[in-house]
């Protein structure tokens, strides 16, 4: 059977809810149609500025157009009266960030190469090859597919952008991993501001620049630039170089210094990245698209498709869930010739022909903006393609059979309120089922806010710093630029004595002992930055002219999103 009208709340099953953040749920769920576990992201509509609405609609606009091997597939996107939802391919291995502390927040050289460094260029070098910028590279974003940790997969386009439509030009992305020319970039509180400004914008650069980050937080076990106070963290982000341990490649050395080039004009692309000897070294050569190779990059970058049919095992291929291939039109900023709604020059426009108007033109495009977005919105999810068919077929199931009342059959739980209405569109059609004692997920906010906890964040902060002292300062300046790869790439690679695994490095554990390194994993205090929530926007006024920094630490929240969220 085919899911033939648009996608609403009654065709999933929620289950536990897996993150609460300041303007989304996600909950695991289940699709009625197809069987397929899913994660259900929802945006609570009352929670979003205008600002937040048109990045809303940026990421479902975005992230529809998107299949990739690395990238969690957008299946659905849909809307009620409260809110905005997203069903995502459902990652059962978490995220990146998790698999960190499980580790000790240590992950091997060789591993964070070849299962996440490579398959995240992968993915951006698909997305930048679309002209769209990622924008919020950081572990808690890219989610494992599974236990044995063989797909990454890059989440959360929220912030993402369309350099073909839009120039970036705003500070956005989480502090610990902009780039200096986006940290140099103001923040800002509607969608149009400062784009009619020349001198502002950068490029995909920054995302090459924040895959520098990841390696060195992966292999290290924090950002490279990550202080105390975020005054220090902007200065370390403008002007310092890493500290690397003693222990870590050279190889692995020379890639993050690349990636951190300050100049973005000198910066390796992320192609570029992906013939750096590091990870030529420890990926598999076939695994490597040819770097000019236009469709190789568009379609599955990360396979030869020939060889990756001939060797896939057909069991495994036929357990494979479908995809429903829905798109989501939401093409909604562009306007729409047809409607009837009262259309409002960009503000900027307005401004520039009256200046006093020019507020108030903000006002009114703003609120015309989330008319058009909530009446498009609701209206026009549309199933292109439909793989549920088969599955529907296979189980036996027939949707346009099963009565609303039957699939609406979840039980009220005390505490969790739920109205008796189902008609369409509105809140009521909103239930959260009872969740399992061993289920509950705990506020992260919550969760790590005793003053015990405090008082070890700040010990294992100072300890961090002595640690830093200790390293090695000197940083690796061979292979810092494009070029420097190209000619590097095939050379004989000279190991240092002592920093490689292949020649007989001591154990991790050991070497840390040896330099003094204690991971700030070992300590309890590391907190899940998603819980730290001062940082939002509406505290942090966008500097004008040379860059003003704050006196306050905020956690490593994406800026730009969490507007008066
Ligand atoms: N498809 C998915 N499958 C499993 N878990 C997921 C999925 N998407 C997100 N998560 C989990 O939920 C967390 C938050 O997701 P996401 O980043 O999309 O939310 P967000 O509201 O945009 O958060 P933030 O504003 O903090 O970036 C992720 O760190 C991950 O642990």
């Amino acid at each position: 059977m085919s899911r033939l009208g648009a996608w609403c709340l009654e065709d999933f099953e929620l289950h536990k809810q897996l993150y609460k953040g300041k303007a989304s749920l996600l909950y695991k769920a289940t699709c009625r149609v197809s069987g397929l576990p899913v994660a259900l992201k929802l945006y609570r509509k009352l929670r979003l500025s205008a600002l937040n609405w048109y990045q809303v609609q940026r990421e479902i606009r975005i992230h529809s157009q998107l299949q990739h091997e690395n990238i969690v597939q957008l299946y659905a996107a849909f809307e009620d009266c409260d809110h905005v939802y997203l069903a995502l391919q459902y990652a059962d291995g978490g995220d990146l960030y998790e698999e960190l502390k499980r580790h000790g927040g240590h992950l091997s050289e060789e591993r964070v190469a070849r299962d996440i460094i490579q398959p995240c260029l992968f993915a951006l070098a698909y997305l930048h090859q679309k002209g769209f910028l990622w924008r919020d590279c950081k572990p808690e974003n890219i989610l494992l597919g599974g236990p044995d940790f063989g797909s990454v997969k890059l989440a959360d386009f929220g912030l993402s952008i369309d350099s073909t439509e839009e120039r970036p030009v705003t500070r956005a992305g989480t502090l610990d991993y902009m780039a200096p020319e986006v940290v140099m970039c103001p923040e800002k509180s509607y969608p149009q501001e400062n784009k009619e400004k020349a001198l502002l914008g950068y490029t995909s650069s920054v995302d090459a620049w924040a895959i520098g980050i990841l390696g060195y937080e992966l292999i290290v076990g924090h950002p490279p630039f990550e202080r105390e106070t975020r005054t220090d963290t902007y200065e370390q982000i403008m002007y310092r170089r890493p500290n690397y341990p003693a222990w870590i490649s050279e190889e692995s050395r020379m890639f993050i210094s690349a990636a951190l080039t300050k100049s973005a004009r000198k910066r390796p692309t992320v192609a570029d990245l992906l013939d750096h000897p590091w990870i030529l070294k420890h990926c598999p050569r076939t695994l490597v698209p040819a770097a000019d190779s236009q469709s190789g990059i568009a379609s599955m970058p990360s396979v030869d498709a020939a060889s990756h049919i001939e060797v896939e095992d057909p069991a495994e291929k036929a357990c494979r869930p479908p995809i429903f291939n829905i798109m989501v039109d939401c093409n909604v900023a562009s306007g729409d010739a047809g409607s009837s709604e009262t259309h409002h020059p960009a503000p900027e426009m307005a401004a520039e022909s009256s200046p006093e108007k020019g507020l108030q033109s903000i006002f009114q495009w703003a609120n015309s903006s989330v008319q058009r977005l909530s009446s498009r919105l609701l209206a026009s999810a549309t199933v292109l393609q439909d793989h549920v068919l088969s599955a529907a077929h296979s189980s036996g199931d027939a949707i346009e059979d099963r009565p609303l009342a039957q699939s609406m059959a979840v039980e009220t739980t005390a505490g969790r309120p739920r109205s008796a209405s189902s008609e369409g569109g509105s809140l009521s059609t909103l239930f959260y089922p009872p969740l399992p004692e061993d289920h509950q997920i705990r506020d992260a906010t919550g969760s790590a806010q005793t003053p015990v906890q405090s008082a070890a964040l700040l010990a294992s902060e100072k300890l961090r710093k002595i640690r830093a002292a200790g390293m090695d300062a000197e940083s690796a300046e061979a292979c810092s630029t494009p070029t420097a790869i190209k000619a590097h790439r095939g050379s004989q690679i000279d190991f240092r004595e002592g920093c490689s695994a292949e020649s007989g490095a001591a154990p991790r554990a050991a070497m840390d002992v040896l330099h003094g390194y204690n991971s700030p994993w070992n300590s309890p205090a590391r907190r899940r930055p998603h819980g730290d929530s001062s940082g939002s926007l509406a505290s942090t006024p966008p500097p004008r002219g040379p860059i003003r920094f704050p006196s306050h630490k905020e956690g490593r929240l994406s800026y730009n999103r969490t507007a008066a969220l």
